[in-house]
């Protein structure tokens, strides 16, 4: 499906769909506990992949009711039953399939090393391409069985042989959700699990929103000097879990709203309440470059009324999913905006350095890309409308859009059903904002 973006204004109240990430780990926590209902979670491809693995696991989980309770409508459940396997994994009768979900992976195999017997776990493509390795390795010095198929540290994975816990060394530089994995399973291993971090920890904040979920459902975790610990032993218990909304998918409604705003309107964003989530950052690097935001904290609504934008510096090392848009917000700024710490993005879906880059020179902007930054040369031509790849990266699509919203003529973005990964109603809401968008 392509979407097909003409210039347009945008305003008025939109809603961002609940947390990707706080839906992960509430519907495993629950499956590692014996029983919670989540509400509000995001009903998406990738949460709804994580629901199948505790499926696989032993438990039962059912998305339940037709629309969010929170207002949006958006045809999604409004709450996920979760029966949970209690404690450590059964061995699964079948190949768990992560689809595009990197979360589910990382967080599967932790929990697959629990496991008596092996899981085998897959993925699509772009989820085969991307780096499991010092997962892998962690969960066989934690004494499981822990390989790739092809011996290249991708998927596929076959993991399993009862992982005791213990400490082990991984990188940080990577992937946090290796961390969160681990700290997910080490609760309930007998001897817990002590990770010690190699590098500096990038996507930090992500293992922060692990630590509140895991406190959420009484589960202890502790900071180290060098890294974080587990106890083993303990349970997870929640009778209810409530998902925040969720910042990276704001902030698409928010760039919309600063580069394109109509007239004396607003864009104004609900749903927005402070959590854990680093991509909060947004609205920080929204006000730096000059937009009209206030955030009321307390209402949870964050309100954009455009601004002249300029160039910023970006260090993007806590807050990797917001590099689309903010190369977008660069290329309308004027001068140059340096985002920067960013070679952790170039493991996501697809490389997300080198594809914005070349979307945005595709729509006449001035990019320049080192292996660890992206820099921007916006202001002094303006973008023109492009056919834009996708790549299969819901980002790379609902960024690209965005650009489209100012861009001279139409702007076609392929790809566009992958928006499914993380905001369903992404088109819908644009449009109800006044977007001149439409998919086919
Ligand atoms: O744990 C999570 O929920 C996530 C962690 C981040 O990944 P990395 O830790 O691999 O950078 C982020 O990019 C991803 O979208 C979600
Ligand atoms: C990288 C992302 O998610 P995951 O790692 O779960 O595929 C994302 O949502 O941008």
């Amino acid at each position: 499906m392509d979407a097909h973006v003409s210039p347009s204004r945008v305003a008025g109240r939109a809603r961002a769909p609940p947390s990707k990430s706080y839906t992960h780990r509430a519907i495993l926590a629950a499956g590692y506990g014996a029983g919670t209902t989540v509400t509000d979670p995001l009903d998406s491809a990738d949460p709804r992949a994580t629901g199948r693995a505790v499926e696989a696991f032993g438990g039962e989980v059912a998305w339940v009711g037709g629309s969010d309770t929170e207002g949006d409508d958006d045809g999604g459940a409004s709450a996920v039953e979760v029966e949970g396997f209690a404690g450590r994994p059964n061995t699964p009768d079948d190949v768990i399939d992560c689809a595009n979900s990197g979360t589910t992976m990382r967080l599967v195999t932790a929990a697959a090393g629990l496991t008596d017997g092996l899981a085998v776990l897959t993925g699509d493509e772009s989820l085969r391409s991307r780096p499991q390795g010092p997962l892998l390795d962690a969960v066989a010095g934690l004494g499981g069985r822990a390989e790739s198929t092809r011996r290249n540290g991708q998927a596929p994975l076959v993991v399993g042989d009862a992982m005791a816990g213990g400490t082990v060394a991984i990188p940080g530089d990577v992937s946090s959700q290796f961390v969160t994995a681990l700290l997910m399973a080490g609760a309930v291993t007998d001897e817990g699990i002590e990770v010690d971090l190699e590098t500096e920890l990038k996507s930090a904040p992500y293992v922060e929103i692990t630590r509140e979920v895991l406190a959420d459902f009484g589960v202890y975790t502790e900071r180290t000097e060098t890294g974080f610990r587990v106890p083993g032993g303990q349970t997870y218990e929640a009778d209810e879990y409530a998902v925040p909304g969720d910042f990276s998918s704001m902030s698409y409604l928010l760039a919309a709203g600063a580069v394109a705003v109509a007239e004396a309107e607003s864009v104004v964003v609900e749903g927005a309440r402070p959590s854990a989530q680093g991509d909060s950052a947004i609205v920080g690097v929204l006000d730096r470059m000059g937009a009209d935001i206030d955030w009321d904290e307390g209402a949870g609504e964050i309100t954009v009324r455009g601004g002249d934008l300029s160039g910023v510096e970006v260090d993007v090392g806590d807050t990797p999913d917001l590099l689309p848009t903010i190369a977008v917000l660069g290329a309308v700024a004027d001068g140059e905006t340096r985002i920067v710490n960013a070679e952790h993005v170039r493991y996501k879906e697809t490389d997300r350095v080198a594809a914005m880059a070349e979307s945005l020179e595709a729509m006449g902007a001035e990019v320049t890309e080192t292996q660890d930054s992206l820099t921007v040369h916006g202001g002094d031509s303006d973008l023109v409308g492009a056919t834009v790849h996708g790549r299969g990266d819901h980002r790379l699509v609902m960024a690209l859009t965005v650009a489209g919203l100012v861009a001279d003529g139409e702007t076609t973005v392929t790809g566009a059903e992958h928006v499914d990964v993380s905001f369903p109603g992404f088109f819908a809401t644009m449009g109800e904002l006044g977007a001149d968008v439409s998919v086919e």
